[in-house]
């Protein structure tokens, strides 16, 4: 298991420093490209260990050498990267601040009878798949037909009530996977404590055949019990008998009792442990939704192509790891360039909330600032995910990533086919040129030579000149898979999954707790408490007592 070590104390973190400083003006894209004309195949790896996925990683627009590279991957091993991540395949109590396996991997693992690794640890074996078989039989009767609801009229609505990791996943990957799913079942996410968001879903539906969700490991997030409360409040006003409850209302937790105290029996959960993370939860039972809207079958070639990821992880070395690769050239920026963020890019429509989903995955995982020993860290750690899908991004915020002050390292993502090849395909090549072009343009740039000349007669305009320089030397990760099926989606959301994971490990931090959320919580529930009147208002500074009695004062 990983020490928890600074990573600042190893002597190849040093040495990177002083790698950094002594040839950052040197790693100069243009110039490394013309200088080994092989650049590309030696920094491209392939990814094609799942039945119907290949992937393809292009690193070579980085600012890297041999001996940046050597020196990375050096980091890795000094900081015992691959003991931590057999720990986590293993089932060690890697999350150490709240003493729990960390095993999101067994979730997509097969049974040992069956080629799957065997894991010690309450759950992690035939329990998953005794919960998948369940899922799958839920699934295919509520998508048949079969399932009835109080009235005898099938499901056509399916509410999912959840919020962070048991809204975000099933959320992006629905809407990846959209061309998959059955179009006649409208599929409705309610995660926010705003009644706005209920109220909206409820004005759409029909009590009679509406299923609700309820999706929540802890079964205690106020946000999902409030939300579900008055959901039921809405059937029963319909449906009258709570005996209905039953055809209408499942739960997804980790919390039987908090399941079977909000009526709802325990023949209608879907179980998982505590092992399971909540930003690591989608391949679990939180999954329900994705199944019912995709089917069984590509839900499962979705957990097969993160289970192919993992095994990659696992058995590859360093050197041809794809979310080893990302996670050490990620760490270069952000530790030694200073880079604040990283962009997540997707050309493909579907995957529109792929950045949102990772700005949990990341950003909860790897926001910390002190060591798993305790010791405050003296380096940056997890980066601000964020991005958008292309082109769109392009006509937004890209004028920034191109001649901005700040260092912004991009991930560009795109399907080689694409699942709407409309007008001839036409818009497909469009949107490819695009995300070919991008990455080009960050890296070369675009010189003042190049520039007067375009201008001709006005390049005696200095101000004009200069505005129009690219700079360029950004770096990027170009990633193109063959088709946004499910298994590609499962295999690209493992690798980024892991890619975390080697990134918490280097910089020694837990990356599968989430302290950082709890404060807001609790003082939001004491504020709660005093919302009645002003003379309840006490133990505030005078800027949030000011703010909640203007709110008092001014309630209609
Ligand atoms: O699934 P639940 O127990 O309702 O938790 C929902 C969310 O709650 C908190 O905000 C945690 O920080 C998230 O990691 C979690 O996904």
């Amino acid at each position: 298991m990983s020490s928890g070590q600074a990573a600042s104390k190893l002597s190849s973190w040093q040495k990177l420093k002083q790698l950094h400083q002594s040839k950052s003006s040197s790693l100069v894209l243009k110039d490394l490209f013309k200088a080994d004309s092989s650049r590309f195949d030696k920094h491209s790896l392939t990814f094609s260990e799942a039945s119907d996925v290949s992937i393809l990683l292009d690193y070579s627009k980085n600012l890297i050498d041999d001996e940046v590279l050597s020196a990375l991957f050096e980091l890795a091993r000094e900081a015992k990267v691959e003991n931590f991540r057999d720990s986590m395949f293993s089932g060690e109590h890697i999350n150490t601040s709240e003493g729990r396996a960390v095993l999101h991997v067994a979730l997509r693992n097969p049974l040992p009878k069956d080629g799957g690794w065997e894991i010690k640890e309450e759950g992690a074996g035939q329990p998953v798949h005794d919960v998948l078989n369940h899922m799958k039989e839920f699934s295919d009767s509520v998508r048949s037909g079969q399932w009835k609801g109080y009235s005898g009229k099938a499901i056509d609505t399916i509410i999912n009530i959840g919020i962070g990791g048991s809204d975000l996943g099933p959320v992006m990957v629905c809407e990846a996977l959209k061309s998959y799913s059955k179009r006649d079942l409208k599929m409705i996410f309610v995660s926010n404590i705003d009644g706005t968001d209920i109220a909206e879903a409820l004005r759409s539906s029909d009590p009679e055949t509406t299923l609700f969700i309820v999706a929540s490991k802890t079964f205690t997030t106020q946000e999902t019990m409030t939300n579900a409360e008055t959901a039921k409040e809405w059937f029963l006003k319909t449906a009258g008998d709570k005996e209905h409850v039953a055809k209408h209302f499942v739960a997804l937790s980790t919390n039987t009792q908090g399941v079977t105290s909000f009526g709802i029996a325990e023949a209608n959960m879907f179980q998982f442990w505590d092992w399971v993370g909540g930003r690591y939860s989608l391949w679990s039972a939180i999954g329900l939704s994705i199944c019912l809207s995709l089917g069984f079958d590509n839900f499962k070639q979705m957990l097969d192509g993160a289970h192919a990821m993992d095994k990659h992880f696992k058995e590859t070395p360093l050197e041809k790891n794809l979310p080893v690769v990302l996670a050490l050239v990620g760490i270069w920026y952000n530790d030694f360039y200073g880079a604040q963020t990283q962009a997540l890019l997707p050309y493909d429509q579907y995957m529109k909330r792929f950045a949102d989903y990772f700005q949990q995955g990341d950003m909860e995982s790897n926001g910390k600032s002190v060591t798993k020993d305790g010791s405050r860290v003296d380096y940056e750690t997890g980066p601000i995910i964020w991005g958008q899908s292309g082109t769109n991004g392009q006509h937004a915020f890209y004028q920034l990533i191109h001649q901005g002050t700040k260092l912004i390292p991009c991930d560009f993502l795109a399907p080689v086919e694409s699942q709407n090849p409309v007008a001839g395909g036409k818009h497909h090549e469009i949107l490819l040129s695009n995300f070919f072009a991008q990455p080009e343009a960050l890296a070369f740039g675009k010189t003042e030579t190049q520039v007067r000349e375009e201008l001709g007669s006005q390049s005696s305009n200095e101000a004009l000149v200069k505005s129009k320089i690219f700079e360029g030397n950004k770096p990027t990760n170009s990633i193109m898979f063959q088709k946004l099926n499910p298994a590609t989606l499962g295999s690209l959301i493992a690798m980024y999954e892991h890619k975390i994971h080697v990134q918490g490990a280097v910089w020694g931090i837990n990356s599968y707790d989430q302290m950082g959320v709890e404060l807001g919580k609790v003082l939001a529930k004491a504020i709660l408490g005093q919302l009645g009147s002003e003379g309840d208002v006490k133990g505030h500074d005078s800027s949030t007592t000011g703010l909640i009695h203007f709110y008092q004062k001014n309630r209609k």
